[in-house]
């Protein structure tokens, strides 16, 4: 019997309340068996008054088969999440489950099951991209060809390239092949695209959704949040140790408002015409930037463009933008939000 059939064994028995439902993927209406469970969970470091909470008490469950997003403000947190999560440290408060084991204490069974990209790599430089992976693969239990691997993560032609050789990119792109080498059930993706060109961070998307459609389930942290907006099933955004949002990503902006934007003739502001009546609220500086922050974004860029037109003011630079990630992590970041608050939707 393999370690990996060992560990779900294990699970089957530990976690016998919380899976419930084993298998499909697909587009069933069943409820899909919970991967990863944390309960209350705090990172404290140090000890005593000069020690730091960086993680305050998050609750998170992720299902077999989604991609959940992990973003936040720098120093909010998620690496201290993950680490516990991927196994690498011990909670100081809480619970946490993988496949319904202790991810620290059960890491032995838990390891073969999943596949970890950490923030950096730390390969010898002096071996080629090849022996790295072989090196790597001869640590798993059940690898795939280093050949296949390399190919799927578009470096076969730098196999026998030096590692010191590479490209930022290419590295990222080694460290990912390291990761799925041994065809995990759960993935970390800790900031996987970044020092990607757009091209090879399209690629990456393009494989990490392949992954997700075989039923991999994937952890990701980014800092890229149209990398969010386009892989993830559900999201949560951590501030100082808290998740102050969390959802799917329409969840998540629902309720925040959508801005519009443009700059009036400045040459004679006392000139133009009272604005149009707004749903939304509306500011207007010296240099006759307008910016609109409103719930209605369509019928107050008609009345807009309708005044515009009729008394015949040029609007310049207009831009109109429904509420995204980023203005909601925007004004997350920018609240000044203390642990335990939540903005205001
Ligand atoms: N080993 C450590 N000892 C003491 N404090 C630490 C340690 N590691 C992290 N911290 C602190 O814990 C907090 C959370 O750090 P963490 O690295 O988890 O944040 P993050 O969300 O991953 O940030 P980033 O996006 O900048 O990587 C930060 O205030 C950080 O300074």
């Amino acid at each position: 019997m393999t370690a990996t059939t060992t560990a779900r064994d294990l699970t089957t028995a530990q976690d016998a309340t919380v899976h419930g439902i084993h298998g499909s993927t697909s587009g069933t209406a069943a409820p899909r068996e919970t991967v990863i469970r944390v309960e209350g969970l705090e990172r404290r470091y140090g000890r005593g008054r000069d020690s730091h909470l960086a993680v305050a008490g998050i609750d998170l469950e992720i299902r077999r088969g989604e991609l959940f997003a992990l973003l936040g403000t720098n120093g909010a947190g998620k690496t201290s999440t993950l680490e516990v999560l991927e196994g690498l440290a011990r909670p100081t408060g809480g619970t946490v489950s993988v496949f319904g084991l202790d991810p620290y204490r059960d890491r032995r069974h838990v390891r073969p099951r999943q596949g970890l990209m950490l923030q950096t790599g730390g390969f010898p430089t002096d071996l080629t991209t090849a022996e790295a992976l072989r090196m790597w693969t001869s640590t798993l239990s059940a690898p795939r060809p280093v050949s296949e691997v390399l190919a799927q993560v578009d470096l076969a032609d730098r196999a026998w390239t030096r590692i010191s050789a590479l490209s930022g990119g290419e590295v990222r792109r080694l460290d990912l092949a390291c990761a799925i080498a041994g065809e995990p059930e759960l993935l970390f993706l800790d900031e996987p695209t970044t020092g990607l060109d757009p091209e090879s961070r399209a690629r990456a998307w393009e494989l990490i959704r392949a992954l997700k459609e075989n039923g991999t389930t994937i952890v990701l942290t980014t800092h890229y949040l149209d990398e969010a907006e386009t892989l993830a099933d559900e999201l949560a955004i951590m501030h100082r140790g808290r998740i102050v949002r969390r959802g799917t990503v329409e969840e998540v902006v629902a309720g925040h408002p959508a801005t519009i934007r443009a700059t009036l003739p400045i040459d004679a502001p006392a000139d133009v015409p009272a604005l149009p009546a707004i749903h939304g609220s509306s500011t207007r500086d010296r240099k006759g930037r307008l910016e609109i922050t409103t719930d209605r974004l369509e019928d107050d860029l008609l009345a807009l463009l309708s005044w515009s037109r009729e008394q015949g003011v040029e609007l310049s630079g207009l831009d109109a933008r429904a509420a995204s990630l980023e203005s909601v992590f925007l004004e997350i970041a920018g609240s000044g939000l203390e642990p335990g608050e939540t903005p205001a939707a």
